[in-house]
């Protein structure tokens, strides 16, 4: 055990400053890989996400998903979700992420892309309901697709593939200084399912 890094060796930060983000690879074997994608697109209660933009409500043809400890309530792009109670697979997947990483999740965003017309924005996922400077695990499962960091001064972008059963992490000040996204490409035509585990804080008690 390496007492000065709780990381294994093989990972390295995939930006060069001001955040850290951590590409695991392959987590999950390709077999269960597979299960787990066929599972989650039937088992999870896919819904289109509604989203204000310019004080216009747009629905999304991605379909999203929230799980969680318990009924919080969470709200990004304008709009409030309350998260449903974990399934079997994602408490498993959670422990799964949870061992890989040492860090520990209160709740999953789901997100399902039907094909590579969809994708999702640059944005940061740095909400006032989010642990301030918390680890965002991200499993994908299903097809492969580009993801990309752009810095919010210098403009500097990185971009990877995420593969089938890999997991991602971002964490530190990511959020703070760095925006992400999940380029559209006309390069893919079959879905994908990605979950990102979060740490919620109920910020309206520490303020109160
Ligand atoms: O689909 C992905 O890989 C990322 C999704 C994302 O950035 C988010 O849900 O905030
Ligand atoms: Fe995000």
């Amino acid at each position: 055990m390496d007492l000065f890094n709780n990381e294994p060796n093989f990972l390295r930060n995939l930006l060069p400053k001001d955040g850290i983000v951590n590409y695991y690879g392959k987590v999950v074997s390709a077999s269960d890989a597979n299960w787990y994608y066929e599972s989650l697109l039937h088992s999870i209660d896919w819904k289109n996400d509604e989203a204000i933009i310019f004080g216009k409500s747009i629905i999304t043809k991605r379909k999203v998903a929230w799980y969680g400890d318990s009924e919080f309530e969470y709200t990004y792009s304008n709009t409030t979700k309350r998260a449903l109670a974990w399934t079997n697979e994602l408490l498993e997947l959670k422990t799964l992420i949870e061992q890989a990483t040492s860090e520990t999740f209160n709740s999953c965003l789901l997100n399902l892309y039907h094909s590579g017309d969809e994708g999702m924005a640059w944005h940061s996922d740095g909400e006032k309901d989010l642990k301030r400077n918390g680890a965002i695990g991200s499993l994908s499962f299903g097809a492969e697709r580009k993801f990309a960091f752009k810095h919010k001064q210098t403009k500097e972008t990185i971009s990877l593939i995420l593969e089938h059963g890999s997991l991602l992490v971002m964490k530190g000040p990511t959020q703070s200084n760095w925006l992400h996204r999940l380029p559209p490409t006309k390069m893919v035509n079959k879905p994908r399912v990605n979950l990102t585990f979060r740490t919620i804080v109920d910020n309206s008690r520490s303020s109160a």
